[in-house]
């Protein structure tokens, strides 16, 4: 693998960050902004770039030592602004909570991290295999019929029947839940020309404005009453809705129903559309390699058979986790993570201003051949026990780092593994267009064009 300390962090020399001309760079970036970035990445080799978007000059950080800079060394300075790219939208969406900065961010951390770590988490798979397994049930019928499914649906339907069963207490209905991740869906999309012209005050319309403003009116029509419900009944369940009932702000106030309110919607989204969009890339690349799926599909048999998924299972199912590894580094659903500069710095020999927006991305670091060798590859052989360390700590993040590091990783991969070996004991796919799907423009990385293909049942010689 190529050695990511060995590249140039920076120079010593101060310089400005070079700049791909806008008559140039606009075209392409409209044209497939996913590879424009990468291919950018991979001629810069690290080096901060300067992007001319018009009245809009983000800079583009990639090389880890600077990644690691922002999100971890020099933190402070470098903040999710509600007023900045991405950020502005999702306050709009999830208030000053837990996807802000700031004191409101700091309660809601506070009080949402213990809830996700492993101590808490482990005790919980048995009850999400079954509600994965419940939902997977429900695919039977298209399987003996071969009716196609459209991926990306079923997988956000078995998501929402584990997470709301096992996060948040069956108190939002999963009929309910696929409306909010339909709303989700809406939003994440329509915020897309806020996303590229961040500076346009909000007074001035924007296509996108009112599917985004539909969406929150629907998101809130579904989660209020859950909200308020909570607070007229408080209860001991640790669920997200029920703890946040139960919390207290630093200063010893209980949350008022807007902040409870932004942190439901926050967790509500970051616990389901993460995980079904990235698992949607899975079957395309199975499609294409069909030697991982055979050792794939070997080990889940090997491991699982035709019982139910359960906890002895999950330790066992290593190439399992290998893939998924892989997965997130080649399809991170985060994958554009902007900041603002608040005080002047320097970085890579690049003086940064005031205001100045960077954008970070680990689809983009992930994907360079300064740090990965062919890393066009999908190979979930990287991450085998036995490869060397990693040269960079940050050549490798789609869950981030730092104070704002995602909480959900532990669950993410427990939940990930549950669903792809209780998927793969049962049943073998067919996609109706094989090919690696386009990503859609968006501010998450999902799949452009659905995802269709039919199940086929495995089969097993019948018990003696
Ligand atoms: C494939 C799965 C997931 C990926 C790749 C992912 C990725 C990320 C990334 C990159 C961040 C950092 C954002 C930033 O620095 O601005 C983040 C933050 C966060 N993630 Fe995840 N996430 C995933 C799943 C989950 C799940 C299942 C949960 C459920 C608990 C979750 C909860 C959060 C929260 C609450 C934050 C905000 C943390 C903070 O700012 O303090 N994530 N995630």
């Amino acid at each position: 693998m190529p050695d990511a300390e060995a590249k140039p962090a920076g120079t010593s020399e101060l310089g400005e960050a070079k700049s791909p001309p806008p008559h140039r760079l606009l075209p392409r970036l409209a044209r497939d902004p996913h590879q424009t970035l990468i291919d950018l990445g991979n001629q810069a080799g690290g080096a901060l770039l300067r992007l001319d978007l018009g009245l809009f000059r983000p800079y583009l950080v990639t090389h880890p030592a600077h990644v690691q800079h922002i999100m971890r060394d020099n933190v402070g300075n470098y903040t999710r602004d509600g007023n900045s790219m991405l950020w502005r939208s999702v306050r709009r969406a999830a208030g000053d909570g837990i996807l802000s900065e700031g004191p409101g961010w700091v309660t809601s951390r506070r009080i949402m991290q213990p809830l996700f770590t492993p101590k808490r988490i482990d005790p919980l798979i048995e009850e999400m295999a079954s509600a994965v397994s419940d939902a997977v049930d429900e695919l039977d019928e298209a399987a003996r019929t071969g009716q196609p499914i459209d991926i990306a649906a079923e997988l956000s339907r078995i998501v929402c029947h584990a997470v709301t069963r096992v996060f948040f207490a069956d108190k939002i209905s999963v009929p309910d839940a696929l409306r909010l991740v339909s709303a989700q869906d809406t939003l994440v999309t329509s915020a897309k020309s806020r996303f590229l012209v961040p500076f346009m005050p909000d007074f001035v319309p924007m296509p996108g404005d009112r599917a985004f403003r539909d969406a929150l009116h629907t998101i809130d029509e579904l989660l209020l009453p859950v909200v308020r419900e909570a607070r007229r009944r408080p209860s001991d369940s640790d669920d997200v809705v029920a703890t946040l009932g139960r919390a207290r702000t630093e200063d010893g106030h209980e949350l008022d129903e807007q902040r409870m309110r932004d942190d439901v919607v926050a967790m509500f989204a970051v616990t389901t559309e993460t995980t079904y969009a990235v698992l949607t890339w899975l079957w395309p690349i199975l499609d294409q390699h069909p030697e991982i799926a055979d050792r794939l599909y070997d080990e889940i048999e090997t491991v699982v058979g035709a019982a139910p998924v359960d906890r002895s299972h999950l330790p066992e199912l290593r190439y399992t986790r290998m893939v998924l590894d892989e997965l997130l580094r080649m399809f991170p659903p985060g994958w554009l993570l902007p900041r603002r500069v608040m005080a002047a710095d320097v970085l890579g020999g690049v003086p940064l201003k005031p205001g100045a927006t960077v954008i970070l991305s680990p689809y983009v670091t992930q994907r360079m051949a300064a740090f990965w060798d062919r890393p066009e590859v999908f190979d979930p052989e990287r991450f085998a026990p036995d490869q060397p360390k990693r040269a960079h700590r940050y050549s490798y993040y789609p869950f981030g780092g730092g104070p704002h590091q995602c909480i959900g990783a532990h669950l993410f991969s427990l939940e990930a593994q549950i669903i792809v070996a209780t998927l793969l004991s049962r049943f073998r796919f067919r996609l109706r267009a094989p090919g690696i799907p386009v990503p859609k423009v968006a501010a998450s990385l999902r799949v452009r064009d659905r995802v269709e293909m039919t199940l086929l049942p495995v089969k097993r010689p019948a018990a003696a």
